[in-house]
């Protein structure tokens, strides 16, 4: 992983042509990673009848590394969703490959958990039901719930379960309660430890703040950033909100449509590196803000901003010190 702000790295590849900028302000390369996520030439269509179809996504390639904490930004349908349900396996490209962990994606399976904005959680079992479940399911069929080793198997799951309900901030007296039972906030939570659960190296969060307050939301992500912190899950992230994306990510990626017509796709407008030590408005000031203005533009589509924008003589991002230091968190 990237430590601090060894780089800031702003890669706008737009009208195909990629350009990376680079500040490397600090002495110690960064330690090489694993792929965690690679996504070759992906595109994606969706008929629209009469023989017409829609290009969704278009020529996307993006290799994501283990541990990365990656967020995607972009206007209301430019294909967010489309590309996590690829990650996940849960649609195909029209084409193009996705890989994780070194294999190619062509159904959904444990190696990434998935969180969507809400109602990811069964109404009729408990909590501890909900996240006892997947590891149970996916290890035992219903026959092998016979086996004598499923009942010590069960025990280890049901541990485990109350171990990720605490470290989600929930009481062990909510494991018997319903869904209905808790709040919004703390239905998030129990989904997130669900995900967790599963021991998937990748997770797939898709919006999953967006349905909750503002004190909750800015909670679950002060929680979100701790529990990766501790175990380094690799992340993909999907939101709208520019602020959550600098406050949450390691790397922000926007996606963008080159035009209105059907036969363009989003592409990769800005692919941008952030500290792994965390931003806030409250450590980083007018550079945050600035730094949102900065991302919005791209995800507008008004990436035709000045040279001088990306010109490092003139860029506000430029100077390392404006980022907290390692250790410093949000
Ligand atoms: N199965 C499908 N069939 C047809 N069109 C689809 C399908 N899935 C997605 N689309 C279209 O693809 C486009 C991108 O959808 P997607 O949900 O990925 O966008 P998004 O960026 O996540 O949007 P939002 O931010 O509003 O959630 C939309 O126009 C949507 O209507």
């Amino acid at each position: 992983m990237v430590s601090g702000l060894s780089t800031l790295e702003m890669t706008p590849p737009v009208n195909g042509a990629r350009e990376t900028k680079s500040l490397d302000t600090m002495t110690a390369a960064p330690a090489r990673t694993a792929t965690a996520i690679h996504i070759d030439d992906v595109s994606v269509s969706f008929p629209t009848g009469r023989k017409g179809c829609r290009t969704v996504l278009e020529n996307i390639s993006l290799d994501i590394e283990e541990g990365e904490f990656v967020v995607l930004l972009g206007e209301t349908g430019c294909g967010k969703s489309t590309l996590l349900r690829l990650i996940l396996g849960q649609d195909r490209p029209t084409s193009g490959r996705i890989s994780v962990a070194g294999s190619l994606v062509q159904r959904v399976d444990a190696r990434s958990s998935y969180v969507p904005q809400k109602y990811s959680l069964f109404p009729d079992r408990t909590v501890l039901e909900n996240l006892a479940m997947g590891p149970e399911t996916s290890k035992y069929h219903i026959l092998g719930r016979l086996l004598p080793s499923f009942r010590a198997f069960r025990r280890q799951v049901r541990e485990e379960a109350l171990r990720q309900l605490s470290h989600m901030g929930l009481q062990a007296s909510d494991a018997a309660k319903y869904p209905h039972q808790l709040s919004g906030g703390m239905q998030q939570r129990v989904a997130i430890a669900q995900a967790l659960m599963m021991k998937s190296r990748v997770l797939l969060m898709d919006e999953a703040f967006s349905a909750l307050d503002p004190a909750t939301r800015s909670n679950l992500q002060r929680l979100l950033r701790t529990v990766w912190a501790e175990t380094k899950p690799t992340v993909v992230f999907v939101t709208h909100n520019t602020a959550e994306a600098l406050i949450l990510g390691t790397r922000v990626i926007v996606l963008a449509r080159q035009s209105r017509e059907d036969h363009c796709g989003s592409r990769v407008a800005l692919d941008m590196k952030l500290p792994a030590s965390g931003m806030s408005l409250r450590n980083n000031g007018q550079q945050f803000l600035d730094l949102v203005e900065h991302v919005e533009r791209f995800s507008r589509g008004d990436h035709h901003a000045p040279s001088a924008d990306l010109n490092a003589a003139n860029d506000p991002y430029e100077s390392p010190n404006a980022f907290p230091s390692d250790g410093e968190t949000l």
